[in-house]
Formats: C-alpha cells, structure tokens, sequence
C-alpha cells in the first residue's frame, strides 16, 4: 500500500492531506511518511530472515536525524561517509556499534571520533588509508576494525555519475590488488580485519551487477581463507534503485533472497547492507506551489517556488522525477509545462513537459523525493533550505523548520 495516495482526487501522506500541510508548514516543503520508512527498512530486514544480518541505513540518502531516530528505533544500523554523519547518528539515538564508515577520503579526527566510539567497522578505500587508521589508532590505544572496499570493476548499468564500481572510479581497491592489501592490513599491529565490501553504483534497476559483484567477492573470501585471513562479515553495500517513472528494479524483498541465495553456505558470515535510496526515495515528497505560468512561442513554464537547490537531481543526472497535482478537484485546463524553479540558472528545473493541470497558486508534487533531495540541497541564491515534516498516521511533526533569512549568513563576518 502507498502511504501517498489520493482519495476522492485529493493527494493524502498517511491521513493527512498533502494541500493542508503545504498551508499550514509552507512551501517548498518536503514531507515524509514514517510507516513508509519504517516498511521499506523491514523489507530488507525481513528477506535476510534468520541469516546474521544488520541493515545499515545509509545516511546520506537522508541524514534528517528524526529519519535516523525512526531507523534507530527498528534497530538500523547506518552507513555513514563523514563525522558529521556519525554526530547525527549518535544525535538521534542510534548505536555506534552498528556503524560502518565508508568514504574515500577519512581525516585524523574523523577517524579518531569514529574508533573513540568503538564503531562496528571502517570500509577502507585505499592502502594509504588504512596506514592512516592504523597509526591513528594506535596513538589513540585502541585496535580498528576494518573492511576492504573491493572494487568488483562491474558495470552497474546505472548513470555514470552515480556508477561506482568501475576500474576508472575512485572508490575502493581494485579486486586484483585486495588480496595483497588484505594480507598487509592482517600484519598491522593496530587492524583487525573483519569483513569485505563494495558498492557498486546507485539506482541499480537489475540484479544481474550485483550478483556479478557478488561473485567476485565470494572468490576473493575463498582465496583470503587460504592465506589465514577469516572475514566476521561481507557487506555488499547499497545501491537498489526506486521507480521514478517506469523503471522496474526487483523489490527489496527479491533482491536480498537473490543475494541471500549465493552466501546461504555461509551460514556464519553476517551480511551488511547499505541501501539509502530504496528505503527513502519513495517515504517522501517535495511540495511546491505553482507561482507563474507563462508562455512563449514553443513553451509553457510553470513557475514554481522549488529550485534546484532544493532538490538538484534533474539538473545534475537529468533525472526523471514524477510531478503530479496535489489537488485535482480543481478542473483547471490541462497543458504541457516545463516546471521551472526561481534559481538563475539554465538548468534549474524539476521536470520538463509534464501534462499539468494547475492555475497559480495550486500545490504540485514531485514524487520520490525523499532521499537526495534534502540531502544534496543547497542555500545557492541565498534561498532557505526547505522545511521537512514528517507524517505518522495523523500527526504531523516538524522536523526542520525553514531557516530565518538573517541565519543564512550567521556564520559570515564582516571586515572589521
Ligand atoms: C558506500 C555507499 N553505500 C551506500 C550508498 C547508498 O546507495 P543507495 O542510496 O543507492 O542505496 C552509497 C551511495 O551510493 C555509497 O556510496
Ligand atoms: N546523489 C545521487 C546518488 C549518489 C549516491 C551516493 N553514492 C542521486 O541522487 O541519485
């Protein structure tokens, strides 16, 4: 069941109306569904079924901290790329324990926070990383857990953006060179080698990459076995994507059975997972209000109050993002538009010639925006990053107010 749906004509986010909310919080709004949240986390969780597992949510999909506090409470653990990431964690109550850093480019102090909090595991990027961490824990007198981002060099099929486990992107170390870092990390008097990783890219629509990945993975344990290095944990990482227009990736459900499948003969090694965008995309909304229209020899624009600061996905993928009518009571006339934002750029728009039928001053609604929306906003053009709400059956709590304009610069100074 969708949690956003419209009844009677009216768009609905749990029991509240999408046209009620954008009155009462403003706009650009972006609304969230915690059933939503909380459903597509136990899709995961339910497919590993009784194999050890732990979910990680990774956070920067949507690092809101009442979205963390919801992961905490189903007891989620969470992918983090920065320190700023882990406060947020431990901000909304999550457990450091079940924490996995990934990023390719950890400082000292990031590194120092993250063992200070005996965190479960940092995924190494490079072997000039885990020399660092190696060092930094043992001035801190601790004993680092790690992982070994594994480069599987498989095509993820996805934007070559967001691809990530091709030979010519820089995450991770490259499969043929793991196994002889992995032996160096077993000889570093600071390391514990626990598991191995990878993520392979975002917005995955097929299984077929991450079997692939999988595989490679899987051969690279056996050959660890034979050098006297056992791994605790494997963590295949994120990446399965979401429907954003008429996409069909297997369901989160389908995808964990199928990986499940491969390792079930491992019945002691615990898999991680990392999924950001499968667990948040479709828990969330961005309302915005209709301000112009106008038109021109070969154009329609509906003119609206969200920009790509507010959710820059189109302008930097040209992603497709539905956009749908909050209200359709309205009988407006029906049109084509490109949805366009206030931001001076070319580029700044949310959809482009999109059957609409709106007037100025109606709410529309792009669809699938609750992770990277938020998360990669920006307050370009001086605008105030976007109120957040979240809906929990009929109550609606306001997770982060709209900044007053004077607080965009509370960190600026003036020469003396
Ligand atoms: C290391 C790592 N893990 C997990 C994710 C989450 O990816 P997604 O939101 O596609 O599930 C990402 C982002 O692509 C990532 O870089
Ligand atoms: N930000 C990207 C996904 C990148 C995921 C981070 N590695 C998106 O909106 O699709």
């Amino acid at each position: 069941m969708d949690f956003f749906q419209y009844k009677n004509n009216k768009l609905y986010a749990e029991d509240l109306l999408v046209s009620e909310l954008a009155e009462q919080f403003g706009t650009p709004l972006y609304i969230y569904s915690r059933a939503t949240l909380e459903r597509h986390w136990k899709a995961f969780d339910s497919a590993l079924g009784d194999h050890p597992h732990l979910v990680c949510f990774a956070v920067k999909s949507n690092p809101n901290i009442a979205i963390l506090q919801v992961m905490a409470k189903l007891g989620a653990g969470f992918d983090i790329v920065s320190q700023g990431e882990l406060e947020r964690v431990i901000a909304a109550g999550g457990d450091p324990h079940k924490v996995v850093f990934s990023g390719v480019a950890k400082n000292e102090k990031e590194i120092a926070r993250a063992l200070e909090l005996d965190i479960r595991c940092f995924n190494v990027e490079s072997l000039a990383e885990l020399q660092r961490i190696n060092e930094v824990a043992g001035k801190s007198g601790k004993i680092a857990p790690i992982s070994l981002r594994v480069n599987p060099d498989v095509d993820a099929h996805t934007h070559p953006y967001i691809s990530t486990g091709l030979k010519e992107n820089k995450f991770g170390v490259s499969v043929d060179e793991a196994r002889e870092v992995y032996r160096l990390a077993s000889r570093l008097p600071n390391i514990k080698v626990t598991g191995m990783d990878c993520h392979i890219g975002s917005q995955l629509t097929e299984i077929q990459p991450f079997l692939d990945a999988t595989d490679r993975l899987i051969l690279l344990l056996e050959q660890l076995r034979e050098d006297g290095i056992e791994l605790e944990h494997l963590d295949l990482g994120g990446g399965l994507g979401v429907t954003y227009s008429d996409e069909m990736p297997p369901h989160p459900s389908e995808y964990a059975t199928a990986l499940l499948n491969k390792l079930k003969q491992y019945t002691n090694l615990e898999i991680i997972m990392e999924p950001g965008r499968a667990i948040s995309a479709n828990s969330g909304i961005l309302v915005t209000k209709v301000e112009y229209l106008k038109s021109n020899e070969t154009h329609n624009f509906a003119i609206v109050d969200a920009g790509m600061n507010d959710m820059i996905r189109p302008a930097l993928y040209q992603a497709y993002m539905n956009i749908i009518e909050a209200d359709r009571t309205l009988n407006r006339e029906s049109k084509i538009y490109d949805v366009v934002g206030p931001i001076c750029e070319t580029s700044d728009f949310l959809g482009k010639q999109r059957r609409l039928a709106i007037a100025p001053g109606d709410y529309l609604v792009q669809r699938s925006a609750g992770a990277y929306g938020a998360s990669m906003s920006s307050t370009y053009n001086s605008r105030p990053l976007t109120a957040e709400v979240m809906v929990d059956g009929s109550q609606a709590h306001l997770i982060r107010r709209r900044a007053e304009l004077t607080e965009l610069w509370e960190l600026e100074s003036l020469l003396p």
